[in-house]
């Protein structure tokens, strides 16, 4: 059997990127960490083994997954660097350490998964990147309308009992990703009977769960309303399935080859999944070409400003908006980014204003999605940045500054680089096969050592260094 290495995530490491480097090349982006996590448990629900392909097996959040679903009864067999084995028919629910749950958000998918096998699930604490309030209302609903019995308040959400036998009708007022999953979950596992959701999510990671679902025996159907139903089958049996690719991961390549006017072609995601963000992207004058495997990406001038709002899939993502902004922040114009769906999306900005970057953070005058006052970024291009030291805040906040480095004169160090290791397996590694000068730097702690002290990081507190090599 293979053994997965370590997940290399030291609270004092950090990148060093010496900017200026045009990307030039080709690089296959992995499975998506989105569509992963959700493909975990769906692979849960068979009592017969499953297996997935294309597993992004060193993303901090797949692996704090695989660790809380072995912890409550599901046994796990790894078969290479990409493919594991699942085999769900022990899971027996309970209560989750908060030591696990409190560091990622789809630990939410193990209610849906306890729904499905009628047992008790008590969760205390949710983890997720900090991007405003991230609430659970809709999960504690939609279980309720179920049947189940719901006890969520603020220190912890259970359920317990099982489902109605009777068809089902529920409905979002917002067509929130992680509660549609837990909505399927719970849905198929009520044989012969239909369960219906008005306003669900169905963006291609939710889409590639239902994939999975489906070949494993369950009804779906859905339709342009985001009307989605479910018939539960008396069985789901054991199957293969491939983790589609991360199209997060392609748009940060894109807006890496944009920012440092380079060329690539990147493979393992199509050019459809962004759809949205490339129409914005070449009207602003970054050319893109859809391949049959992937798209190449080119970026001869400077761009023009253009403004986005974020949307539900097939708007413009919310994990891509990050991305979009440093783009903008180099881009001849100023350009608009409004966040409509986490109110506290904008934690990043501070950091690339610290590398030369002019954004102000606006109050928009509008109720964000979870219910918050929502911002809007103004972002005045500039035509360089600098380096500086600088946190990586969030997954995609944290790729932002990441690009921003990249793009920048002299050497950016990039702190909390555990945020980074959530949601991009490897990024140093993958940016460097394109011709990137970046390193990850295994730090270590010597309070010995008066002229480590005095390393950059160490001004803005975030750990004791030893000096970079280079
Ligand atoms: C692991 C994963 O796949 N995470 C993604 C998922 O998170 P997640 O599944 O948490 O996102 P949701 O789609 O559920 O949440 C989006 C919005 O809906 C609100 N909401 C959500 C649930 C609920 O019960 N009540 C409620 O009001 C949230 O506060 C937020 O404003 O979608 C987000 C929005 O596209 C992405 O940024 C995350 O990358
Ligand atoms: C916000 C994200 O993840 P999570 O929901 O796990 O915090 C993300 O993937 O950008």
């Amino acid at each position: 059997m293979w053994t997965p290495r370590p997940v290399a995530s030291n609270a004092t490491d950090f990148i060093s990127i010496e900017g200026g480097a045009r990307l030039t090349g080709q690089v296959r982006v992995p499975g998506a960490k989105n569509a992963t996590l959700p493909a975990l448990v769906a692979a849960c629900l068979s009592r017969e083994p499953t297996t997935l392909t294309n597993v992004p097996l060193d993303l901090a959040d797949v692996r704090l997954m695989i660790t809380t679903l072995g912890a409550h009864g599901v046994r796990i067999a790894f078969d290479g660097p990409s493919t594991l084995t699942l085999d769900g028919s022990g899971w027996h629910g309970g209560a989750f350490s908060p030591e696990l749950s409190t560091r990622f958000r789809h630990v939410l998918l193990l209610m849906g998964l306890s729904a499905f096998y009628r047992v008790p699930a008590d969760l205390t604490g949710v983890g997720g990147c900090s991007l405003g309030s991230r609430k659970h209302d809709l999960h504690a609903q939609l279980f309720s309308d179920f049947g189940y019995f719901v006890f969520d308040n603020e220190r912890s959400f259970s359920i317990c009992g099982g489902p109605k036998a009777e068809t089902v009708t529920t409905s979002f007022h917002y067509p929130s990703f992680g509660a549609t999953l837990n909505f399927l979950f719970a849905a198929v596992g009520r044989v012969g009977q239909q369960s219906i959701l008005h306003n669900a999510a169905l963006n291609p990671e939710v889409i590639d769960t239902i994939t999975l679902l489906q070949s494993m025996g369950a009804e779906i159907a859905w339709d342009a309303n985001r009307t989605l139903s479910v018939t539960g089958p008396r069985k789901l049996q054991g199957v293969s399935h491939q983790i589609l690719g991360d199209r997060v991961f392609a748009a940060t390549l894109a807006a890496a080859v944009a920012c440092t006017r380079g060329e690539a072609l990147v493979t393992g995601v199509g050019a459809e999944y962004l759809a949205n963000e490339f129409e914005v992207w070449q009207a602003a004058g970054l050319r893109v070409q859809p391949t049959a495997t992937g798209f190449g990406v080119a970026c001869p001038d400077r761009l023009t400003a253009r403004d986005v709002s974020t949307r539900p899939y097939p708007g413009f993502h919310t994990d891509i908006q990050p991305l979009h902004t440093v783009m903008m922040s180099l881009a001849q114009g100023t350009s608009r980014v409004t966040e409509t769906i986490l109110d506290d999306r904008f934690r990043y900005c501070p950091e690339l204003v610290r590398m030369g970057a002019r954004i102000d953070v606006v109050d928009g005058g509008f109720t964000c999605v979870n219910g918050q006052e929502g911002k809007i970024a103004v972002v005045e291009g500039v035509e360089r940045l600098h380096a500086s030291d600088v946190q990586a805040t969030d997954i995609r906040g944290g790729a932002a500054v990441v690009v921003a480095a990249l793009a920048a004169e002299g050497r950016t160090s990039i702190g909390n680089v555990y945020q980074l290791d959530r949601g991009y397996a490897d990024l140093a590694t993958v940016l460097s096969s394109l011709g990137a000068r970046i390193q990850r730097v295994n730090a270590t702690y010597s309070p010995a050592s008066s002229a480590e002290q005095n390393t950059p990081l160490n001004k803005r507190g975030a750990a004791c260094l030893t000096p970079l090599p280079g």
